[in-house]
């Protein structure tokens, strides 16, 4: 069967759980699929789709196996076809209405970035606790006071909310946003944050992957003697 064959999921359901590695590079594919539908390419292989997401050619053929997506050999994936099919995979033909709750240095700058949208996010609010800053505009939004949180959330069908707050208030705020009903939390905040099984909680930490990169860096400068023949 060509992938062309392969019958429609139903809309936003994954074919089965995916290894979180596969759902990274799915990701990666996606943005690679775009980039070739935007340059008017019709066709892949598993081979220049590999080399342009930046990984082996095996885990291509691995990860789109479990979308039940079996390139033709010698003519490669239809490109349409399989960003629907990763986009589905990944839920982002869901409707997805992000909140930002915190306006500072960090909320400010995600509220401004203008490239959410063209990968399926839609910036529907922001607030904030301080008074100087309810009501001014940032972006294309105005800031919402963030004792109204839960109105805001309910009023813009916000169902995604990222969390770019001090540690300090992290929690309390995390938990008024799982009572408000929101079952998707991205938080930057530096502190770990409780949530009930049936929430999903990333967690983004720049200076643990600092560290990774750091530790990477330092074994590339001084490599461990059985590698230099020392
Ligand atoms: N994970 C990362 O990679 C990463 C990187 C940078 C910053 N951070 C963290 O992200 C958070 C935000 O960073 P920042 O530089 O924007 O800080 P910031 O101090 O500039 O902004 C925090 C904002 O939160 C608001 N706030 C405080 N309490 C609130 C509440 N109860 N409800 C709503 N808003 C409230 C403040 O008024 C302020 O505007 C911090 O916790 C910081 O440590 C994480």
């Amino acid at each position: 069967m060509t992938s062309a064959q392969i019958p429609e999921e139903p809309v936003g359901v994954p074919v089965r759980q995916l290894p979180p590695a596969t759902v990274s590079r799915l990701t990666l594919y996606l943005r690679t699929l775009n980039g070739l539908l935007a340059e008017g390419i019709d066709r892949v292989s598993s081979e220049s789709l590999a080399e342009s997401a930046g990984v082996g050619s095996a885990n291509v053929r691995k990860d789109l196996s479990y979308l039940g997506s079996y390139g033709t050999r010698g003519v490669g994936y239809e490109v349409g076809h399989l960003s629907r099919k990763i986009a589905q995979a990944l839920g982002l033909t869901h409707e997805w209405r992000v909140a930002i709750v915190g306006a500072g240095n960090l909320g400010r700058a995600l509220a401004r970035y203008a490239g959410f949208e063209s990968r399926g996010f839609d910036v529907v609010a922001l607030l904030d606790a301080d008074q100087m800053l309810v009501g001014t505009e940032i972006g294309w939004l105005r800031v919402s006071d963030a004792d109204d949180l839960e109105t805001v959330l309910a009023k813009t069908r916000a169902n995604m909310v990222v969390l770019a707050l001090p540690g300090g208030v992290a929690q309390s705020v995390c938990d008024r946003v799982v009572d408000a009903g929101i079952s998707s939390i991205l938080s930057f905040a530096p502190v770990p944050l409780s949530v009930p099984e049936d929430v999903n909680l990333r967690k983004v930490d720049m200076a643990t992957e600092l560290q990774i990169l750091a530790y990477h860096a330092q074994r590339l400068q001084f490599p461990p003697l059985d590698q230099t023949g020392a």
